[in-house]
């Protein structure tokens, strides 16, 4: 990584404290600090039919804003159907991946290696990163089983072109994405150019929904998503060596991708059928999430919770591949323009719940964020 051994910044630090302590707090056993939110309503992850949200009426649309206002309020996860996104699209992403992790040789997806990366694009060997600081500064933890392949948005994959005035994570203007060989993968660029176009309007379409849940004009976000920021990756997690019932309270020792939550504005996350995701609800049981066949998963990120004042949940999860299949997924993790300086919602802001965090451009919350999951970062 680039930035091994720089000092870390006050972001970075913050990040990280932020990371553990929350972390820390929702990991411990028999923690406290959730209680009072499980009294209040049940932890739930409901489903979504968002095929109103392509109305042309303001009604409908404001129908499934307060759905997803209530999922964001509660365990910050959704799942949606009726997204408009077709099976051809789901399954070449995810054969492509499959493709990806089985067939490039191990010396050319070295070549891709995200320690030759600024922002952490390209290959990632299994224990490269850790999403949870504490899985090996505290040295117990096996590696995660996890192997991805990260990239960014550019314009030549925004369906609308973008606006040309790409930022990325650190403000510098090239794109930092890699790619392998068109030789050797062929179609690997256009089938991701098909998928992430698709996924990029239907993240566009869903913060148009957050805004209205926020009680803000539709297009209060537009201008903040002209070049936005959305990193994307093919995951591979290995099937179980010690396939198990599928019962979250069994023993966890091959841990896909530990215990974290997402740092950007929310997720869409498409999964392969091999169950795995894991999320942790008040009470501290790892909830399965709910794996079903053809819709996508959404949760809120932190910096939404950020920019929300607390307000929409940011909530931990996990994967955990207790089967004897192959597991893949592909997360998309939407982010406004990297470049956008942002203050908390001032209706989030009130004498109960003041407010929490400084201003902060996007990109640079992220960044730091990314730097504190490398063992070297
Ligand atoms: O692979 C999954 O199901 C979830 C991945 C995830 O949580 C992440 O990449 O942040
Ligand atoms: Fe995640």
């Amino acid at each position: 990584m680039a930035a091994a051994a720089v000092e870390r910044s006050s972001t970075q630090t913050e990040a990280r404290q932020a990371a553990q302590a929350y972390l820390d707090s929702r990991l411990a056993n028999g923690a406290s600090t959730t209680t009072k939110s499980s009294q209040i309503r049940p932890f739930t992850v409901p489903e979504l039919d968002i095929s109103r949200s392509f109305s042309t009426s303001l009604e409908d649309r404001k129908a499934i804003a307060a759905q997803i206002h209530d999922a964001c309020t509660n365990s910050g996860f959704f799942h949606i159907i009726g997204h408009g996104i077709s099976e051809t699209s789901r399954t070449a992403i995810l054969d492509l991946a499959k493709r990806f992790f089985h067939t490039l040789p191990r010396e050319k997806k070295e070549a891709l290696h995200v320690r030759h990366s600024n922002y952490f694009r390209g290959w990632e060997p299994a224990d490269y990163t850790y999403v949870n600081p504490a899985d090996w500064e505290g040295g117990q933890a096996a590696p995660e089983t996890k192997e991805g392949f990260n990239w960014g948005y550019e314009a030549g994959l925004d369906p609308s072109g973008g606006d040309g005035m790409y930022a990325e994570l650190d403000g510098g203007k090239e794109n930092g994405n890699v790619w392998p060989e068109e030789g050797d993968l062929p179609g690997f660029y256009d089938t991701i150019k098909q998928y992430y176009g698709q996924i990029l309007d239907l993240a566009r379409h869903l913060f148009r929904l957050f805004a209205l849940s926020l009680d803000l004009p539709e297009g209060h976000f537009d201008e903040m998503m002209t070049h936005p920021g959305g990193i994307a990756r093919l995951l591979y997690y290995p099937p179980s060596k010690d396939p198990q019932p599928l019962d979250p309270k069994r023993k966890d020792d091959e841990i896909g991708l530990g215990a974290h939550t997402d740092y950007e504005c929310f997720t869409i996350l498409l999964c392969s059928s091999a169950p795995g995701l894991e999320i942790l609800s008040p009470e501290d049981v790892w909830v399965p999430a709910p794996a079903v066949e053809g819709e996508f998963i959404i949760n809120v990120a932190d910096f939404l919770m950020r920019w929300t004042n607390g307000v929409y949940k940011s909530t931990v999860h996990r994967v955990v591949n207790r089967t004897r299949d192959e597991r893949y997924s592909v997360p998309f993790f939407f982010s406004i323009n990297y470049d956008q300086m942002v203050e908390t919602l001032p209706s989030c802001i009130t004498p109960e719940n003041p407010m929490r965090y400084p201003p902060i451009r996007a990109g640079e919350y992220v960044l730091e964020r990314l730097r504190a999951t490398a063992k070297d970062g």
